[in-house]
């Protein structure tokens, strides 16, 4: 499930398949028009047209907003012919598509699914932007095959009224721009006409990629399609699940276009360094806990955290931790927040940090893993310990926060570990550390190399988090939204990591550490999307994630 390719190895994989295997190019372009074909009538409804109620008075005001100043007879005459498209609509209710079609093989889907509606009855408008010239040998033959049916392939016109009039009854539009060929920003009439289309508010289905996302990022070069669907083919794209791209793609729909699963196994999933996303969907199942465990099987978790000011970050640390599983929780914070933290801790234990640096090793080392960052300030002393307890520690280390941050300048620390090390930064704390400039523009690249060069596990947060193995693996997270972007929901991410990590019983199976991580990514996000859904998006706490994560958690363990 998830398994990702880059625009490249879709590319690569497209030639393999046509060019060494002798599959037709036509017949894998006639089975991704068949797909986006049917996820237009899935949107527009059946050619009948059943479902057209609604269209006529949007899209009158949208002819009357364009007569701005005393119109002439010429100009009147056009408007009442633009009136008239629409109020046709009225007695011919059967579905409108207007589908946008680019130069490339991306535009050969749309003129092909064009002719696919048209032949099923839907009243079907296809256009063509960029010059004629470019068009490819495929998208001509699909052409061609659209006109046989009684079809054109026209050239676009926004100034025509009476093309505008009919594209504002359009139940659906598609959008065939680009796909993996988008080479640079948007620009001229293909930028026109996406922010007009996205304007317009019709329901979108684009095909591979939204016009403008770039596949491999989630950038968005210029200006991007706001898909509804995206059908996307073969092989789905980091850009649908990363960052803006996310945003555009609306429902990701993965095609299968004709390429044999072998081709794509061998090309794709056995690749070295994969990419997966983990959707909302998954089941990432976790093993029951094993009968005869007790409380030190599942992991004793040394956590440093929190500082005078930051007192709530250490509790909810711990408290994802223990709502994760784990088994016993050392919490040691600064001797001035101590009293706070006894009085807020039930289940984990609080103390005090000894002044000398040898107890603390001491009470680390007899832990199986350390957490160590959250709330914990940025005070020359304790960055030192923090770097000395790294240094020191040959227990697995999650660092988070202010213990990223002190590690800038100190990175060699990192390298010299030989114990895993999981590193939770947000972009700013990523930036500081790498000297990379903000905003992350590839974070799927970005972190894949500095988990590789650093061999950590690395979780890049943000839209669509990453998690990056020392393999290169890859890990993006369909789980998330804004509600979770409040001071605390990070606090809670490290400590459900570092429960994951400590408990035994999870590294039989399960013996990728960076996989563990990339799951508690997700069960962070799922807990997230729970509150959203319960308590909105706005006032959704992240001492609120505490209460989810047991529904979460028991959606995703083996209950047999
Ligand atoms: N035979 C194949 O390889 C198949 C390809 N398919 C489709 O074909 C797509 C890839 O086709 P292509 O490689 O032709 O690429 P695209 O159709 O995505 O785009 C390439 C064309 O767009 C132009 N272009 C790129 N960026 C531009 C910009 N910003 N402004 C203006 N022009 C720009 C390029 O010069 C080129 O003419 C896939 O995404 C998929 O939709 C599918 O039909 C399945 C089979
Ligand atoms: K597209």
């Amino acid at each position: 499930m998830g398994d990702l390719a880059t625009m490249a190895q879709m590319k690569e994989l497209d030639r393999i398949a046509i060019e060494e295997r002798g599959i037709p190019s036509l017949e894998l372009m006639e089975n991704a028009a068949q797909a986006v074909a049917q996820a237009v009538v899935n949107l527009a409804g059946p050619a009948d047209g059943r479902r057209s109620d609604g269209v006529i008075a949007t899209a009158t005001s949208v002819v009357r907003m364009r007569t701005e100043t005393e119109p002439t007879a010429e100009e009147q005459r056009e408007a009442e012919a633009a009136e008239n498209i629409i109020l046709s609509k009225n007695t011919d209710p059967t579905p409108r598509i207007g589908i946008f079609c680019g130069p490339g093989n991306n535009g050969g889907d749309g003129v092909a699914a064009a002719r696919i509606l048209l032949e099923a009855g839907y009243r079907v408008r296809a256009f063509l932007l960029g010059s004629r010239e470019k068009m490819t040998p495929d998208e001509r033959a699909m052409e061609e095959k659209l006109r046989e049916a009684g079809g054109e392939l026209e050239t676009l016109d926004l100034e025509d009224r009476r093309t505008t009039a009919w594209l504002s009854t359009c139940d659906c539009f598609v959008d065939a721009l680009f796909g993996v060929g988008l080479q640079r920003p948007l620009a001229g009439e293909f930028l026109a006409l996406v922010q007009w289309l996205n304007r317009m508010r019709t329901p979108v289905v684009s095909c591979d990629l939204p016009s403008g996302v770039h596949g491999d990022t989630g950038e968005i070069l210029g200006d991007a399609i706001q898909a509804k669907v995206t059908v996307t083919f073969t092989c789905a794209k980091p850009g649908l699940y990363l960052d803006a791209g996310a945003g555009r793609a609306g429902k990701v729909e993965v095609a299968n276009i004709g390429i044999p699963w072998e081709l794509v196994f061998e090309q794709i999933k056995q690749g070295r360094e994969g990419t997966r996303v983990l959707p909302d969907y998954a089941k990432l199942h976790l093993p029951r806990r094993p009968v005869d465990g007790h409380k030190g099987d599942f992991g004793k978790l040394f956590i440093l955290a929190g500082s005078e000011g930051y007192t709530g970050a250490p509790n909810l640390a711990a408290r994802a931790a223990l709502r994760t599983g784990a088994g016993l929780v050392f919490l040691g914070v600064p001797r001035e927040i101590y009293p706070i933290l006894a009085v807020k801790c039930d289940e984990a234990m609080p103390f005090p940090l000894p002044e000398k640096y040898e107890e603390i090793l001491e009470k680390a080392k007899g832990c199986d893993v350390a957490l160590i960052g959250p709330g914990l300030g940025r005070h020359p002393k304790t960055e030192k310990l923090v770097r000395a307890l790294l240094e020191d520690l040959d227990i697995p280390v999650v660092l988070d926060a202010d213990g990223i941050n002190a590690l800038c300048g100190h990175i060699d620390i990192l390298d010299k570990r030989s114990a895993p090390t999981v590193l939770t930064p947000h972009a700013g704390e990523f930036a500081r550390l790498t000297g990379c400039p903000l905003p992350v523009k590839d974070r799927l690249s970005a972190a894949r190399a500095f988990a590789k060069e650093h061999h950590c596990t690395l979780v890049l947060k943000g839209h669509g988090t990453v998690t990056a193995a020392p393999s290169g693996n890859c890990w993006i997270c369909g789980t998330g939204n804004p509600g979770m972007a409040k001071g605390g929901s990070g606090d809670v991410l490290s400590g459900m990591i570092a429960a994951l990590w400590g408990q035994k019983h999870l590294k039989g199976p399960y013996t990728d550490l960076s996989e563990l991580a990339a799951w508690a990514v997700w069960y962070h996000g799922k807990a997230g999307d729970k509150c959203a859904r319960k308590l909105g998006e706005y006032a959704m706490l992240p001492s609120d994630l505490l209460d989810a994560i047991p529904e979460v958690l028991l959606e995703n363990t083996d209950r047999g």
